[in-house]
């Protein structure tokens, strides 16, 4: 592809009016994951559009583009997705220790089946040559990049009244026979998306009880590791 400069200037960056900032930050405050309230209806093609427009406008090293979204509404595709996902999930509750099994098993941890529409999101290792502006020292920024987009598709989705459920428990195998998904290509999620009608007001897995969110406060350091 050539690499011609594109027409583009500075335009003014002025903060978002009151109401505008209010907008973002409840879209990130109020977005969850997903995995049992999806409602059955299709999502309007022209809605999933502005769904991958958002994740295609994500920041990425040396302006990449590394991510591939594939996206899956076959029952039977969805169908094999679970049973890869229900063997993963039963070696994974084998990790966790005797007292934790039992409650990992009652979590819900995806919604593959329920939700009308999944995207599995890859990305191209190669997609801009050997050598890459600002991954020459570090080969995960790619994948970094990518997630960078699925944040974006998250919190616009958010906005559109659309939930979304990050799967990570598949062995990659699975998935990439079930998409036929090259060896070089790296899978980074399965998401499920579909529209809802009600979010927790906080994560579920708090919810639940099994894990809390830590205070910000002991995250935040100056200057040097470990200090605050
Ligand atoms: C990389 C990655 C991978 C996963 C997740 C997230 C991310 C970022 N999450 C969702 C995760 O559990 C959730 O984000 C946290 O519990 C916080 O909740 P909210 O997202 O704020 O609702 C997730 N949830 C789940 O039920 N099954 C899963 O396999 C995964 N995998």
């Amino acid at each position: 592809m050539p690499n011609q400069p594109c027409r583009g200037g500075l335009a003014p960056a002025a903060p978002f009016s009151p109401d505008e900032r209010d907008a973002v930050y409840k879209a990130i405050e109020t977005r969850r994951d997903v995995r049992d309230q999806f409602l059955p209806q299709p999502l309007p093609i022209d809605v999933v559009a502005r769904l991958l427009r958002a994740a295609h406008a994500a920041p990425s090293v040396g302006f990449m583009q590394p991510w591939s979204f594939i996206l899956v509404s076959d029952d039977q595709v969805k169908e094999r997705a679970w049973q890869a996902f229900s063997r993963a999930n039963d070696e994974a509750a084998a990790m966790f220790p005797d007292a934790q099994r039992d409650r990992y098993r009652s979590l819900k941890l995806e919604g593959i089946r329920k939700a009308p529409l999944s995207i599995c999101v890859t990305c191209d290792p190669d997609r801009a040559g050997p050598v890459v502006l600002g991954r020459t020292h570090n080969p995960r920024m790619d994948a970094f990049s990518t997630v960078c987009a699925i944040q974006n598709l998250w919190l616009a989705a958010r906005a559109e009244g659309v939930g979304v459920g990050w799967v990570s428990i598949f062995r990659d195998e699975d998935v990439r026979e079930l998409l036929g998904i090259p060896e070089r290509i790296e899978i980074i999620a399965w998401l499920c998306l579909g529209y809802v009608d009600a979010l927790y007001e906080e994560p579920e897995l708090a919810v639940k009880g099994w894990r809390q969110r830590l205070p910000l406060d002991e995250l935040v350091f100056h200057d040097r590791w470990g200090t605050r």
